[in-house]
């Protein structure tokens, strides 16, 4: 499909899968890093993961070998508490999750506690403990409202799959009968605050990711152009398995970085 190159696109990157592995980055992404800077291209890493706070995941990229600045970084931490702030100011919440969840919500003056929370918020941990999860559903089922920041069920690590936010809300969803509500990609609601925090339109914005139901589907739902990484959860053979297409498939990011300027006419 012909795509027309607008005089400069900014792109949308999607983290895991896409940048790195983990604390491992995925070969090739320095340098495409390095051909946006180079060509004073505008970017923005945009990821469902909410473990950490910006400057935390800045420091954790800047070691596997990405500069990515700060303020070039959105979560769905952050956009679950800027949801939040907007729903419910001053609420309350029990959390499960890290310290990119829990300072965002700070952050917007929320109160976390066990004790008759507004709301019940699920994010990205990589220590989900029985108790937690348990306090979570006693809390759903007494009324809290559920929010969850992103239905990933897994995430790409070099050792293999990681279980992530889905497949926890799942769990409690599967004992409360209550779903949460995702904050995260697909949600626009994510990719919105995104292109505002920016001040970009979608016709020249485009989302890079490795999946195809929360990166690519977010990017097509609001306008963007889209490619699809095989460097995380996808394979060459996912794509055939969904009833929409990304504009454009690469084996990894590595694939772009001589194309940054014009990465469909590659
Ligand atoms: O955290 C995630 C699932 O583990 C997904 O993060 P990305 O959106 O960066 O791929
Ligand atoms: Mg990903």
């Amino acid at each position: 499909m012909g795509v027309t190159e607008p005089s400069t696109w900014t792109y949308l990157m999607d983290m895991d899968g896409v940048l790195v592995h983990e604390e491992h980055m995925v070969p090739g992404a320095d340098e495409f890093v390095a051909a946006l800077r180079e060509n004073g291209i505008p970017f923005m890493v945009f990821t469902n993961n909410s473990i950490y706070t910006p400057r935390d995941l800045r420091a954790r990229l800047l070691r596997s070998g990405l500069d990515i600045p700060e303020e070039a970084i959105w979560t769905s931490a952050l956009a679950t508490a800027q949801f939040l702030e907007q729903q419910r100011p001053g609420g309350s919440a029990f959390v499960v999750g890290e310290s990119g969840l829990t300072t965002a919500l700070h952050n917007i003056g929320y109160v976390l506690t066990d004790r008759d929370p507004d709301y019940v918020i699920l994010g990205e941990t990589r220590t989900y403990s029985f108790e937690a999860i348990t306090k979570a559903i006693r809390l759903v089922e007494n009324g809290a409202r559920f929010i969850a920041t992103n239905p990933d069920e897994k995430g790409p690590s070099r050792e293999g799959t990681l279980p992530a936010t889905g497949a926890v809300a799942a769990l409690i969803e599967r004992v409360t009968g209550r779903a949460p509500y995702y904050v995260g990609k697909p949600n626009p609601l994510m990719m919105r605050s995104a292109l505002r925090h920016l001040g970009v339109h979608s016709e020249n914005t485009l989302m890079i990711g490795d999946r195809m139901d929360t990166d690519v589907r977010s990017g097509l739902e609001s306008g963007l152009q889209t490619i699809l990484v095989l460097s995380g959860i996808s394979d060459q053979d996912t794509a055939e398995l969904f009833p929409y297409r990304p504009t454009k498939v690469v084996r990894s990011i590595a694939d772009l970085r001589d194309h940054v300027t014009d990465p469909f006419q590659a």
